[in-house]
């Protein structure tokens, strides 16, 4: 078992990596479970379709063992859930209930369901609790912590949202057995950023022992859950709402990652985690053509990320847009400042940085001359 804490002005939590912790949740979350078991209050549980199939069951148990009941609202699985409707309906389920600013709303899922959950509580009676059981690699190891919430809308990605921290993040390592895949390799990506952006010799662990982690052997995978939620409690800790340009670190590769997801239509065409894997290989050779980044580490990048079976060149990702398309879903970025775009780039392998001298028609020449690629 792990504790690591985020350490937050007034806003401190912890988060628990801990095998078997989902069927002990009554134990586990005492203290938000507290509010309701009163009046016959069900405790709200936010799910989507496969996770509401695969842990409901358990959830309920450990709860009714304690005297409680829970009560679910539950989306359809990806990430068209996180929209202005379903916002809508969820908050509307939550004041149904009558859920106050001192009761804890449970998400049970990947980075979806938090990020929409997180964004309903900000928002509901200026801001109810909640508590993130993050179920996918990706949520484990990076959206659950750190407060970033939000849905998308038609102009992009979490172009709609508020930081709202929760008030205990609880992870069981356990759950990943069920995650196919496909989704497992996408969570991996956002653990490989922690590597690239400032802990080299985690990227060096992660090329020697990534088919460990992808394989959930348990040593590794809890090494890497737990190395990757130090760094982001680090970072978020420094910076908790990205003004000093610390926490944008967190978003290496994701300014092309974010482009190539509003190209191919925030579909499972392209899952978050696999854009963001080939963002930092984006943000690598683009750090290389500057010669900021030696180029044989430009090189390892792009096998460290082709390695782990996530896409490594754009070419082969059969999309009609151009240079100047994907750069022109980047003029949204949140990182945009009057009419630049600071980019993450990277001087080597765990020293990423922000630049505010790039042009976006080199980016769009760039982009245009790998989607040709290969
Ligand atoms: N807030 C943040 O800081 C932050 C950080 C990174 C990503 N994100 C957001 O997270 C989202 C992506 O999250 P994701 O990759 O977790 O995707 P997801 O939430 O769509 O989950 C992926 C799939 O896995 C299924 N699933 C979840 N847990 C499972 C389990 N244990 N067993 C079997 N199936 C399971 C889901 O039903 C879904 O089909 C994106 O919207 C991204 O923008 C947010
Ligand atoms: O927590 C952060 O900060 C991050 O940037 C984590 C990212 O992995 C995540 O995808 C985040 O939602 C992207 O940030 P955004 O502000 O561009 O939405
Ligand atoms: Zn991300």
């Amino acid at each position: 078992m792990a504790v690591i804490p985020v350490s937050l002005a007034g806003r401190s939590y912890d988060v628990t990596i801990e095998s078997g912790v989902l069927d002990d949740l009554a134990s586990e979350a005492r203290g938000y479970l507290n509010s309701f078991g009163k009046n016959g209050r069900a405790v709200p549980f936010v799910a989507d379709n496969n996770t509401h199939r695969l842990y409901s069951e358990a959830i309920e148990r450990s709860l009714s063992g304690a005297g409680f009941a829970a009560d679910w609202f539950v989306v359809d699985p990806g990430e068209a859930a996180k929209s202005w409707p379903m916002l809508e309906k969820l908050t509307d389920w939550l004041l149904s209930l009558r859920v106050t600013r001192s009761d804890h709303v449970f998400a049970v899922g990947g980075g979806v369901v938090g990020d929409l959950t997180g964004f309903a509580c900000a928002v509901t009676k200026r801001g109810c609790g909640f508590v993130q059981i993050p179920t996918t690699l990706l949520a484990q190891v990076d959206s659950s912590v750190g407060g970033k919430t939000a849905i998308n809308t038609r102009a992009g990605k979490n172009l709609i949202g508020a930081f709202h921290q929760p008030s205990a993040v609880l992870i069981d390592p356990l759950v990943l057995g069920t995650l196919p895949d496909r989704e497992m390799r996408a969570g991996y990506a956002e653990v490989i950023k922690y590597g690239l952006l400032g802990d080299a010799e985690f990227f060096g662990w992660l090329e020697a022992n990534g088919n460990k982690v992808l394989s959930r052997e348990p040593d590794a995978l809890s090494y890497a859950i737990a190395t990757s939620i130090r760094a982001k409690a680090r970072i978020v800790a420094e910076d908790e709402r990205e003004t000093t340009g610390v926490r944008a670190l967190l978003n290496l590769g994701h300014t092309f990652g974010h482009a190539l997801e509003a190209e191919t239509g925030f579909s499972d065409r392209l899952l978050h985690g696999e854009a963001v894997a080939a963002g930092m290989v984006l943000a690598a050779r683009y750090s290389a053509r500057r010669d900021e980044m030696p180029q044989e580490q430009a090189e390892r990048v792009t096998q460290a990320i082709a390695a782990a079976g996530l896409p490594s060149e754009i070419s082969a990702l059969g999309m009609q847009g151009t240079g100047d398309d994907l750069a022109n879903h980047m003029r949204h970025d949140k990182k945009m400042e009057s009419d630049t775009l600071p980019f993450l780039l990277l001087r080597g392998i765990g020293e990423a940085y922000l630049a505010r001298d790039v042009e976006m028609s080199d980016i769009a020449a760039f982009l245009d001359e790998q989607l040709k690629a290969h």
